[in-house]
This record gives structure tokens, sequence and C-alpha cells, in this order.
């Protein structure tokens, strides 16, 4: 069978749309293994027939995937939710958020050159910078902000100049005959933290996750817009095409893989005394698993609790006088 993009060989496969690279990729690519979906990708083809389901994937860039989900275009897609938001409420509407991935977190904020750098002070100290004068968002308005997220930028700004010259006209800082404020907002495609440094822009809005490309350029966080994950997404009316049961066995496992990362299995041994405080502890998603040891006077306790919280969790149970406490990971689950 030949693996090329045609409609013979995409007939009644479901279509499932992927970011074809960046920073989602990966961790994608470990999702769909996780939910046994078997596939291999050939050089250079951006479609992928699965082996073991009738599903096609598709690898798209991650800010288009919105407009083909909600076009119809694909039956499922991963993406971030600021690619969504991105994508405006026309797309948006059409689109069903089925499920937060817990990848892919960051926030959009916006970022100017920070005034404390040391680059920034010595500039300041020899007076031949103006970098000085921005230190919060109303500073940037009238000005120049550099970013790929053009929309969502251009609907933030938007608002902050129309609320920035109406503070100006009652603060008698601007004439009524005066036109009213405008940031402008360039596109850029990538690269945007250099775009202040260049001189292209006087702020950028632009993703971050731990700060360190923000920091590395010299540029500090003064608003956010979003804050953002991958999620799954489906059209909110599936196409007449779509094979809804095999959407839900998928979503199914999806979740199964995304629970089994978020959560691990804790087991204790606990005196029936003390049970009551112990479950108080590890309530567990539904209800804690209790069964009677043969000694008549303790319990062994199994309970889903949430991996980031296993060692707050472990304290109390020691607290309270559980022993034999044991954490096991959780390959796959469904919940
Ligand atoms: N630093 C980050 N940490 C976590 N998630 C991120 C980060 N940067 C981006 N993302 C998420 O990944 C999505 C894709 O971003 P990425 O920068 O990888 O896009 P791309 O344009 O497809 O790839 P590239 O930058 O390689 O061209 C973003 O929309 C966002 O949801
Ligand atoms: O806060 P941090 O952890 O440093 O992450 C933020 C960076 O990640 C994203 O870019 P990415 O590295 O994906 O590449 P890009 O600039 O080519 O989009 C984003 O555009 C920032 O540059």
């Amino acid at each position: 069978m030949s693996n090329l993009l045609s409609a013979e060989n995409l007939n009644g496969r479901l279509l499932f749309a992927i970011p074809k690279k960046g920073r989602l990729y990966e961790k994608c690519l470990e999702l769909l293994q996780g939910a046994d979906i078997q596939f291999k990708r050939q050089h250079r083809l951006d479609v992928a027939l699965v082996q073991n389901l009738p599903i096609a994937l598709v690898f798209l860039p991650a800010a288009d995937i919105p407009r083909f989900v909600g076009e119809g275009n694909v039956d499922l897609g991963i993406t971030g939710q600021d690619m969504v938001a991105e994508a405006g409420t026309s797309v948006s509407s059409l689109i069903s958020e089925v499920l937060e991935l817990g990848f892919g977190k960051c926030k959009l904020q916006v970022q100017i050159p920070d005034p404390e750098s040391p680059a920034a002070r010595s500039a300041s100290a020899e007076g031949s910078a103006d970098t000085n004068c921005i230190r919060n968002e109303e500073d940037l308005v009238g000005r120049k902000v550099a970013t790929s997220f053009d929309f969502l930028a251009g609907e933030y700004f938007k608002k902050l100049d129309e609320e920035t010259t109406k503070k100006r006209l009652a603060e008698r800082k601007m004439k009524a005959t005066d036109a009213p404020l405008r940031t402008a907002i360039e596109y850029v495609g990538g690269s945007v933290e250099a775009a202040c440094a260049l001189g292209l822009a006087d702020g950028i809005v632009d993703l971050v996750e731990s700060g360190e490309t923000m920091r590395a350029c010299g540029l500090t966080a003064i608003s956010t817009l979003l804050s953002s994950q991958a999620v799954l997404i489906k059209p909110t009316t599936p196409h007449p095409r779509s094979n809804v049961a095999l959407i839900a066995r998928i979503t199914a496992r999806i979740r199964g893989v995304i629970a089994a990362s978020r959560y691990v299995l804790c087991t204790y041994n606990m005196q029936r005394a003390g049970l009551e405080r112990a479950l108080k502890i590890t309530p567990g998603r539904r209800a804690a698993t209790v069964m009677p040891l043969d000694d008549g006077e303790w319990s062994a306790v199994s309970s889903m609790i949430l991996r980031a919280e296993v060692a707050t969790v472990m304290d109390q149970l020691e607290e309270v006088g559980a022993s034999d406490i044991l954490i096991t990971s959780i390959d796959n689950c469904r919940v």
C-alpha cells in the first residue's frame, strides 16, 4: 500500500492532526505511543497511515491545526490553546476542546527590555537609550510591539490604546483633536525575543515557560495575555465522514495515558483505628481500596494520588501512623 496522500488511502480513516515539529512534537509522539497508535512516518511525508487502527496522522504546523479542525478537514487535532485563541473567534467557535494534555505549558506575555538589567542601567547612566522610559504597558502604548501572535496582541493593545487615550484625555495630557493612540503591531515569524535589541520594536508579545529566553535577551515580563497548554481538539459539529465511536475510543486512550502520567499508585498499611484519618489524605479518585489484613488489626490501602503530591502525601501518611508506604508508577489506565 502506498503511503502517499491520496483520497483512496485516506478513505474511511479518521484524520488526526499532529504538530509536525517544535515544542509539542516529541510529547505528541509519546502520547501516540502510549495510546498504541502505531505508525511509521516516512521521510518528507506529512501523512502517516496508522498500522493497527483506521487512522491517518496528518503532520501540520501547530498554528494551522485549529483551522483544519474548525473547518472539518481533520477529525481530531493536538495544538496549543494559544494557537486556538490566535486563530480568532471565527475559527475557535467551531472547535471543541476535548482534553487538556498537561504539557506545552507556557504563558503569552508582554515583555520589555528589563530596566533593571545591567545593560539598560549602563545605557541609561550614559543617557544613550530611551529603554528606561518603558516601565509598564501604558508606556508601550503608541509604540511598536513585535510578535508572532498578531491577532491576540492586536486585540490586547487595541483595548489598551482605547483605555489609555481616554485616560490621557481625562488627564488633559491629550487634546480632543489629537489622533487616538495606536500601538503598532509588527508581525515576525520567529526569534521574536531579538526584536528589541535589533531596534525593530520597543516591546514584544511572546511565549514564556522557564523565562530563560526572556532573561538571556535582557527582557522582563510586564503582563500576561493568556496561559496555555497542549489540548486535544475536535470540530464542534463532527464532519459527516467522522467515525464518532473511534474519536471516543482515541479520546479515552489519550485520557488514560495523561492520567497515568499525572497519577501514581500509593499503597500502605494502616491500623484500623487510624484508617479514617489516612483516607482523608488519600481519598482516591472515586474511593480508596481498603482490604483487611489477616491479623484483624491492620488494613492495606491502595489509592491513586497526584505524582506532584507524592512527597507531601507520604509525609502526612507517616504522621498518622501508616507503614510500608509504597509508590508505584502507572503505565496506563482508564479512569
Ligand atoms: N517554551 C515553551 N514551553 C512550552 N510550550 C511551548 C513553548 N513554546 C511554545 N510552546 C507551545 O508549543 C506550541 C508550538 O510552539 P513552537 O515554538 O514549537 O512552534 P513552531 O512554530 O511550530 O515551531 P518552531 O518554533 O520550531 O518553528 C506553541 O503554540 C505553544 O503552545
Ligand atoms: O521561557 P523559555 O523556557 O525560555 O521558552 C520560551 C521560548 O520558547 C519559544 O520558542 P522556541 O524555543 O520554541 O523556538 P522559536 O523561538 O523558534 O519559536 C518561545 O517563542 C520562546 O522563545
